[in-house]
């Protein structure tokens, strides 16, 4: 058999790995859930049993167990030809994909205090991946680079400047590989080329966050300095007033506390005191739960407000751009956000809006809406594993 691409995403409690081949088929995808508990699980697309893994089990075992049973099945039956590994923070440092190495190490690690939920097992991944197969090349593909053409009155905040100088504080911007796949993708959808193609990216999944995307570049976007700003998210806050923290702080709250509160407590499950699960929500919202109404509700509007923020980045827009568990899933969502939006010209279609992609190739708008809406399913594990064979092995087009 020729040769496979493995792709590991590893988020903070999860692990997301997906095997292709060299034409970029998935030959498999595989989930751990609930890493670091008492009760960690994995499951393999397609095979009903779950894979229990022992107490306390981290990101090393679980990525063990799902790499044994690709082995197991025959789909691994040697080293992959190239590891992507999906990692968040690149900092200023990387504009593309990058062949890791002891640099690209280094460089990553430096990046980890501004993603700290998710650099830290960025780096356990790569490590428990090399020792799996360490003759591998293995490539860090970053949510940070697609922003990286971010103008610099997008990108800097109004502190001062010598932060930015002294310690790199400025807006770096996150998903950017989805961010990038949906210009390519609503480029193909509406017969365009992605440098010709302006969309306003909502990437809406456990974290979110919104792209504005002028002629195929990031031209604006709503994370910032870290994954914490920004959109409501399943757990984080999202947008506050900075004056919050020193509010806490003289309530005594120490900064580890804060940190906790607005990245772990906060957002869907902390307005709604139930769960950062959006279809829960929605369930308990039928239900007349108030406080998850809420949830949704402030979830929208801010959602709403940040899209008429992006236009400001914008001289047109061929169309808007759903993504991510809740964007695809969630016409409820779609059809809140965009009524908050009637002044500048959205409409809805609510028979498309409920029936998206079978019927109307990803188009949900009104026939009298001024823009065009599109609900595109993210694919990040592609796009890693194109980067890595394209990095891995220079000169064979991905
Ligand atoms: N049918 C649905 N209706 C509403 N929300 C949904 C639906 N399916 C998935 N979601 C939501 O999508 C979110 C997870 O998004 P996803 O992109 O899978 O997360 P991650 O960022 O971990 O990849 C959860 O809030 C989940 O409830
Ligand atoms: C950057 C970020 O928020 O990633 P995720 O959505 O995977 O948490
Ligand atoms: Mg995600």
């Amino acid at each position: 058999m020729e040769g496979t691409i493995l792709v590991v995403n590893c988020g903070s409690s999860s692990l997301k790995i997906a095997l292709f081949d060299e034409q970029l088929n998935k030959l498999a995808s595989g989930l751990a859930e609930r890493l670091g508990t008492d009760d960690g699980f994995a499951t393999v697309k397609g095979r009903a049993e779950r894979i229990e893994l022992a107490a306390g089990a981290d990101h090393q075992d679980a990525l063990n167990a799902l790499v044994a049973v690709l082995q197991d099945s025959g789909l691994l039956d040697a080293a992959p030809a190239a590891i992507g590994h999906r990692v968040v923070h690149g900092g200023e440092t990387f504009r593309a994909a990058a062949l890791i190495n002891e640099d690209v190490l280094d460089a990553i690690k430096d990046c980890a205090s501004l993603a700290p939920l998710h650099n830290p097992v960025n780096l356990t991944g790569i490590e428990a991946t090399t020792a799996l197969f360490p003759s591998t090349p293995q490539v860090a593909v970053f949510d940070t680079a697609f922003h990286q053409t971010l103008p610099r009155k997008a990108y800097l905040y109004a502190v001062p400047l010598q932060l930015y100088k002294d310690w790199g504080v400025r807006r770096y911007g996150f998903h950017g590989t989805s961010h990038q796949f949906m210009a390519n993708e609503a480029a193909r959808i509406l017969g365009k080329t992605p440098a010709t193609t302006s969309i306003i990216s909502a990437h809406l999944g456990n974290g979110c966050s919104i792209t504005a995307i002028r002629d195929g570049n990031s031209v604006d976007t709503s994370m910032g300095l870290t994954p914490l700003e920004g959109l409501v998210m399943g757990t984080r806050s999202g947008d506050v007033d900075p004056g919050l923290f020193d509010f806490l702080a003289q309530k005594g709250v120490d900064s580890r506390e804060v940190h906790r509160l607005l990245n772990n407590d906060s957002g869907l499950l902390g307005l709604s005191g139930q769960t950062n699960d959006m279809r829960s929500l929605c369930e308990l919202a039928d239900h007349g739960h108030e406080p998850s109404q809420t949830a949704i509700d402030v979830f929208c509007f801010r959602l709403a407000r940040y899209i008429g923020a992006m236009m400001a980045s914008l001289n047109r827009l061929d169309a808007l751009v759903f993504t991510g568990g809740i964007g695809e899933n969630s016409s409820l969502v779609r059809e809140k956000t965009l009524a908050h939006l009637s002044l500048f010209g959205f409409t809805i279609d609510d028979e498309l809006n409920n029936h998206h992609g079978s019927i109307s190739d990803g188009h949900i708008e009104g026939a009298d809406s001024r823009f065009r809406v599109l609900v595109i399913p993210t694919n990040e594990e592609l796009v890693i594993a194109r980067e890595a064979l394209a990095s891995a092995r220079p000169g064979i087009p991905g």
